[in-house]
């Protein structure tokens, strides 16, 4: 299965390439595709908060190298590099909130820091700690993917009607995905019917994205407006829904796109079973339930406008992006290090203490 994950491996976001990143930008797709190179962590940073790259894991590995961009520049201006790189991890901390996957990545290249020895060659360190991160996100995907298609196989080898939120393929991620990764994977498996995408309001990253990266690999596809859902979970026969995360907590509650929380308590009203599929850096041990999940809240002109035209009436629109679905809403979560059914704390833990299965 390995290798046909990898032969399917297309589309592509973020590339390391000559000491510089390049990041495709996921605001005009998939009407136009546009690369953008940054060469600092500040522009980085901008990149993160401006949505050109999105998703839990490639914010993370953007962050990433936006450190290292941000050591190139401190040590060539010379003086308390140090200290001036301190200012870009927080500059870059700051690009957006809820994803803790930014925060694991800021983690492990200050961490990485701290290890330099005397005399070793601090860009070189830098650069290869933020190459194993996109490096094995790319692996954990591969691995998600088997063990999430195992999964739907156990309850059914029949091709299904399956639904997702937002976009969580190769765009979100290093690699093939993460429950989108898990869908391609059970479409080359022959598990799949059909994908209905939600659209994904207010950023459309179902409709732009979603079903853009399911069209180009020949999945059939259905969008429909997030509404449609409950709707669509009554009459199409729809056997999973399956869905990426940005930040779990200790206890398995899970906060992911908007939206999220009403599909699966809806899913349960229908007996639809509930998948979370997402690498072990989503996971924030040091928070206990959902409740201390920072939420973004961005603009409401998000909401009111459309195409930059006011279309809403003359009110205040609130606009939170994420929102938390409790632990006893998920039938599975899947990681890299293997999965967790009805998922609780003990669980949570015993999984957090288990190595990556690759
Ligand atoms: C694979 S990331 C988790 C996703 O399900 C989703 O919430 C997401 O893509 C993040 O939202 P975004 O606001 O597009 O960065």
């Amino acid at each position: 299965m390995r290798e046909r994950l990898l032969a399917a491996e297309k589309i592509k976001a973020i590339e390391w390439r000559d000491g510089t990143l390049h990041l495709l930008d996921q605001r005009l797709l998939p009407l136009e595709e546009t690369w953008r190179t940054y060469d600092s962590a500040v522009g980085v940073a901008g990149a993160i908060r401006d949505m050109v790259v999105r998703g839990a894991p490639a914010i993370g590995i953007s962050a990433a190298y936006g450190v290292v961009l941000g050591a190139r520049q401190r040590l060539a201006a010379g003086g308390d590099w140090r200290a001036a790189l301190e200012g870009d991890f927080r500059v870059l901390a700051e690009s957006r909130p809820t994803a803790v996957n930014l925060f694991w990545a800021l983690d492990r290249m200050r961490e990485r820091l701290a290890r330099l020895k005397e005399g070793e060659d601090v860009l070189a360190a830098l650069e290869a700690e933020a190459v194993g991160i996109h490096e094995s996100d790319r692996e954990a995907n591969l691995t998600m993917a088997q063990l999430g298609v195992e999964l739907i196989r156990k309850h059914s080898g029949k091709p299904q009607a399956l639904l997702t939120h937002c976009n969580t393929g190769a765009l979100a991620t290093g690699g093939f995905g993460t429950a989108l990764g898990v869908i391609r994977a059970a479409h080359l498996d022959g598990l799949v019917e059909r994908v209905y995408a939600d659209e994904t309001r207010p950023w459309l990253q179902g409709s732009r994205l979603t079903a853009w990266e399911l069209a180009e690999e020949g999945v059939p596809v259905s969008l429909n407006v997030d509404g449609a859902a409950a709707h669509l979970m009554k009459t199409r026969g729809i056997t999973w829904v399956i869905v990426g995360a940005d930040r779990i907590t200790a206890e398995g509650d899970v906060a992911n796109k908007i939206g999220t929380y009403q599909l699966a308590v809806v899913a349960m009203h229908h007996g639809v079973r509930f998948m979370v599929v997402a690498p072990s850096s989503t996971i924030d041990m040091s928070l206990q339930g959902g409740e201390e999940i920072p939420i973004e809240e961005r603009d409401g002109r998000e909401l009111l406008e459309v195409g930059g035209k006011r279309v809403a009436a003359a009110v205040e629109a609130v606009n939170p992006v994420f929102d938390v679905t409790p632990a006893d809403l998920i039938d599975a979560i899947v990681t890299e290090r293997g999965v967790v059914e009805r998922p609780n704390a003990a669980k949570m833990a015993e999984l957090m203490s288990r190595k990556r299965l690759h």
